[in-house]
This record gives C-alpha cells, sequence and structure tokens, in this order.
C-alpha cells in the first residue's frame, strides 16, 4: 500500500545557507549568524574538470588553521575535511591555485593544495599532475572499469562511504565547477542531486548556486544577501509538483502546480532574508552569486 505524502504542516523544517561563502570573519569580529546545512557542518569538496571559481582557495584552505578552523566552528564551520578531484579536476587545481594566487610562489600553491584523493576513469587527468600528487601521498582510485557512472557520481559515493561521514545529516558536499559548461555534464551533475536525495549536496559555479529541496521537509533558506542574489529559481526537475508554496520571494507560489512544460519559477527575486519553500515534489534551488 502506498504511504500518503506527509501534510505540509507536519515536515520537519530543513535550515540552508551560503554563509560558507563568507570571508572569513577577523579574530576580533563576533561569530557571523551561520545556520543551515553548514552549521556545524562537516564539509567535503569536490573539484571538477572545470575553470576553477575564484572562491575555491578560500574554501579549500578554510580548515587548515587551527584558530581559523575553532572560529569557524562556531560561526558556519566551512572546513573541508575532504578535498576530492573528479578525474580531470585535479588538472585544474595543478594548473588553477597558483593562477588564483598570483603573489604567492607557484610551486609552494601546488603543494599546499594538495587532494585528498584523486577518483573517476582516469581519461582526463595528466599523467604528470597524477604523479606529482601521488608522490605527494593524495589516494588516486582508478575507476576506469565503470563507463556507466559520471566522475562526480563516483566521488559522492566515495564520500558517502567514508567512515569519517556516518552521519550523513551532518555532511555538506561542496561541487566547484558544476555548472557553466558542457550541457551533457551540467544535467548530470544535476542528476547526481537526484540520485543522493538524502545528502546535502551543493553545486557551484562563478555565477550560481544550485541544491535539491527534497519534499520530505519544509525549506528555510537563509539568503546571504551581500553576496548572493537576488535572483533564483525553483525547478521541478523529472517530474511536476502539484503543489508548492513559498515566501519571501518577489513572485511567490501560493499551493501551485508546476511542471517543465508549464510553470517554473525562473527569474524570480529574493525579497526577504529569509525564503521559506515546502513542495509536493523534489525541486532544485538556484541563486545568483554576486560578482
Ligand atoms: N564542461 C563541463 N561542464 C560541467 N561539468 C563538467 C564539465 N566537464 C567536466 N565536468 C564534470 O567534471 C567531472 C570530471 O570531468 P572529466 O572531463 O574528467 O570527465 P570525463 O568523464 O572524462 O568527461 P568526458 O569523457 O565526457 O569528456 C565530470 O564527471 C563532470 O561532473
Ligand atoms: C545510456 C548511456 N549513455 C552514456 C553512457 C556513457 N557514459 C556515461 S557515464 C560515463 C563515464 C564518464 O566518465 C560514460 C562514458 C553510458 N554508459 N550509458
Amino acid at each position: 500500500m502506498a504511504l500518503a505524502p506527509t501534510p505540509p504542516q507536519q515536515r520537519p523544517t530543513m535550515r540552508h545557507s551560503s554563509a560558507f561563502l563568507l570571508p572569513p570573519p577577523s579574530p576580533s569580529s563576533s561569530p557571523a549568524p551561520g545556520g543551515g546545512p553548514a552549521d556545524a557542518a562537516t564539509v567535503a569538496l569536490v573539484v571538477l574538470n572545470q575553470p576553477l571559481p575564484r572562491f575555491a582557495p578560500l574554501l579549500w584552505s578554510r580548515g587548515n588553521r587551527p584558530a581559523a578552523r575553532l572560529l569557524l566552528l562556531k560561526s558556519f564551520s566551512a572546513c573541508s575535511a575532504l578535498r576530492v578531484c573528479a578525474d580531470g579536476g585535479a588538472n585544474r587545481v595543478f594548473d588553477g591555485m597558483p593562477e588564483l594566487l598570483p603573489g604567492q610562489d607557484a610551486g609552494e600553491v601546488r603543494a599546499r593544495y594538495k587532494p585528498d584523493v584523486i577518483k573517476g576513469d582516469m581519461d582526463s587527468v595528466r599523467p604528470e599532475v597524477k604523479e606529482y600528487y601521488s608522490n605527494l601521498g593524495t589516494k588516486i582510485v582508478d575507476e576506469s572499469h565503470d563507463q556507466d557512472t559520471t566522475d562526480l557520481h563516483k566521488c559522492i559515493s566515495f564520500i558517502a562511504k567514508n567512515s569519517t561521514f556516518a552521519d550523513k545529516s551532518n555532511l555538506c558536499i561542496l561541487v566547484l565547477g558544476a555548472l557553466g559548461g558542457r550541457f551533457d555534464h551540467e544535467m548530470g551533475n544535476i542528476n547526481v542531486l537526484h540520485i543522493f536525495p538524502n545528502i546535502n549536496i551543493i553545486l557551484l559555479s562563478n555565477d550560481c548556486l544550485i541544491f535539491l529541496l527534497p519534499r520530505t521537509h519544509t525549506h528555510e533558506i537563509n539568503v546571504e544577501r551581500s553576496i548572493e542574489g537576488p535572483h533564483c529559481g525553483l525547478i521541478p526537475i523529472g517530474m511536476p509538483s502539484t503543489s508548492t508554496t513559498t515566501t519571501g520571494l518577489r513572485w511567490n507560489l501560493d499551493n501551485t502546480s508546476m511542471s517543465y512544460g508549464g510553470l517554473i519559477s525562473t527569474s524570480n527575486i529574493v525579497e526577504e532574508d529569509k525564503v521559506t519553500v515546502t513542495s509536493a515534489s523534489d525541486l532544485i534551488w538556484t541563486i545568483s552569486l554576486q560578482n
């Protein structure tokens, strides 16, 4: 017998925040308000084979300095506990980190930004990059036998199996370079959100971020208006939503149905610091990032 959907008023609330993108607080300032998935979350970083977003060094190295780590743990805890490169993503770290930090010695930067793992079908990582990181102790996981799942999918499976992240409710996976490239790859990356609906995965590019809002929860999205918005979208991918209700947007939905081929919410505008969303189907939330 099919279970009846949970009535909207009985769903637990899931809180989201992009506070992990804020510049690190200065030691003298009081902790940022924080909140959301990154609040006391363990963060894993996945780098894809796309130009590194400008905030890649910030997200990568937050956890390296003990003092900063402590401070951040109290505020928004965006320390990357595990850094995984999806195949050719390793080339992007090797080439891109020195480019993003031009005032610093390239060799020193390269050695500092060492991935923990390179995983994928290994048809894109350059041999010298693989050897360089392997010599520094990076774990290389060759899954060239699997030509049915994407490298991002392989990386998320790897992180999900890692015992450090036994408590999935406390895990936040930030995926760098997921958007703004080849459309088949972008769709594959968004599909991964639907394959792992119970893991908090955030797809990032320089221009926007995307995450899944599972239908099982009411969502409270704390908008960091100094760095994100105002443009946003709510999109049902894969199946229509018979009912979505929102607050905090210029064009709110009120028990409204959405479907591909019918109404979807694009070019919407965030009007309040907090946006709430309840929906009968899983939705994709996307918001612009300010440059
Ligand atoms: N142009 C792109 N746009 C968005 N995501 C990308 C793009 N290129 C790669 N990716 C992401 O980075 C991951 C690793 O990329 P890589 O190029 O190593 O994969 P690949 O399997 O060799 O790709 P393909 O053989 O289809 O070119 C991919 O699984 C995908 O998630
Ligand atoms: C129906 C179908 N379409 C495409 C592929 C190809 N493919 C999908 S993921 C992947 C690995 C990329 O690193 C490859 C080659 C497939 N296997 N099955």
